[in-house]
C-alpha cells in the first residue's frame, strides 16, 4: 500500500477512508502480507493533516477521529503480516502507522521517526502509548513519549523502533520481503493468533473506550487554546517553507 498524498501524505478523512478501504479489501483477497510505503521521496506520512483538527466542522472532525480509529484496529489487528518501508520522515501519526505494522525498515538519511505530540501541547491518547510500548521497552516510551523525542534513523535502529536501516526504497522493499518470507514455514494460524494474542490488551483498551477516547478528542479540537496552538502550528510550518 503506497501512500500517495503530496507533498507530505498527511492523514485526512479521505485519506484514512482509502486506507481503511484497501485493508478491508487486503483482508478479504487474503493476501498473505502487506507493505506499508510511501510515493515521496522524502516523507512517509507527516501524521495526522493539522487542517482537519484547525477551526473543524463537527460532524466532519467526528468522521475523522472515528475513520483513525478503524485504520488503527484494521492495521494493528490485521490477521495478514505487516511491515512498513519508512522511506522518509514519520512524525506523530506517520510513527503510529510504522509501530502498527509488525517489522519496520528505514531509509539512511537525514530522517526522523517518533511521537513529538507533547511538543505541540498535546497528549498522545493512550492507544498511540500502548503501540508504542508494544513497539519499544516502556522505560524507552516514556521518555520519548515526555521528551517529545524524535529519533534519526541510527537512534530509531539503537531502541528498537526501527528493525533494519536501507539503503533506498527498493532495498526497503526487499527487506521487508525478507520479513515476510520468514514466516513461509510457520503455520499461518499460529502465526496470526500469536500476534493478535500479543497486541489483544491494547485492542480491547480502544474497544471499550473507543466512545471516550472520540469525546476527549472533540473536547480537545473546541478548546479555544488548542485553536490557537493550532493556529501558531500552521504558521509556522508555513514560514519554514
Ligand atoms: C488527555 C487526552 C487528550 C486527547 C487529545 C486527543 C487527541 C489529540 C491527539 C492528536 C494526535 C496528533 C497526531 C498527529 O499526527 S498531529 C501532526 C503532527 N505532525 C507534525 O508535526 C509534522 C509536521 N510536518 C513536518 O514536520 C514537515 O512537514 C515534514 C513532515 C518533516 C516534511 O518536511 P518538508 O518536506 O520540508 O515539508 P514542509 O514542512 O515544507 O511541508 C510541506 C507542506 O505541507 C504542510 N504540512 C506539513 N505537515 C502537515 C500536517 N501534518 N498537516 C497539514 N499540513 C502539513 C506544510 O504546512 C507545507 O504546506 P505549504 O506548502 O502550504 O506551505
Amino acid at each position: 500500500m503506497t501512500l500517495q498524498r503530496p507533498p507530505v501524505n498527511s492523514l485526512n478523512l479521505d485519506l484514512l477512508k482509502e486506507m481503511s478501504k484497501s485493508l478491508d479489501e487486503i483482508a478479504k483477497n487474503k493476501s498473505k502480507a502487506m507493505i506499508l510505503t510511501s510515493a515521496s521521496p522524502k516523507v512517509f506520512s507527516a501524521g495526522l493533516d493539522i487542517m482537519e483538527m484547525y477551526k473543524p466542522d463537527l460532524k466532519r472532525v467526528e468522521e475523522f477521529w472515528t475513520t483513525l480509529q478503524e485504520v488503527w484496529f484494521k492495521l494493528f489487528g490485521s490477521n495478514f503480516i505487516t511491515a512498513a518501508a519508512i522511506n522518509g520522515h514519520a512524525p506523530a501519526g506517520g510513527c503510529l502507522l510504522a509501530m502498527s505494522c509488525e517489522y519496520r525498515v528505514m531509509t539512511g538519511g537525514n530522517f526522523s521517526i517518533g511521537l513529538n505530540e507533547t511538543a505541540l501541547g498535546i497528549v498522545a491518547p493512550n492507544w498511540f502509548m500502548d503501540t508504542m510500548t508494544n513497539t519499544i521497552p516502556v522505560r524507552e516510551a516514556e521518555y520519548a513519549l515526555t521528551t517529545a523525542r524524535m529519533f534519526n534513523v541510527e537512534e530509531a535502529l539503537k531502541v528498537g523502533l526501527i528493525d533494519e536501516v536501507a539503503t533506498d526504497k527498493d532495498d526497503a522493499i526487499a527487506k521487508c520481503k525478507g520479513f515476510i518470507g520468514k514466516f513461509d514455514r510457520i503455520p499461518a494460524l499460529a502465526r496470526s493468533i500469536t500476534k493478535l494474542k500479543m497486541r489483544q490488551a491494547a485492542i480491547k483498551r480502544l474497544q471499550d473506550g473507543r466512545r471516550e477516547d472520540l469525546n476527549e478528542f472533540l473536547q480537545f479540537v473546541q478548546n479555544p487554546k488548542i485553536q490557537k496552538s493550532l493556529e501558531m502550528y500552521i504558521q509556522s510550518l508555513k514560514k519554514k517553507a
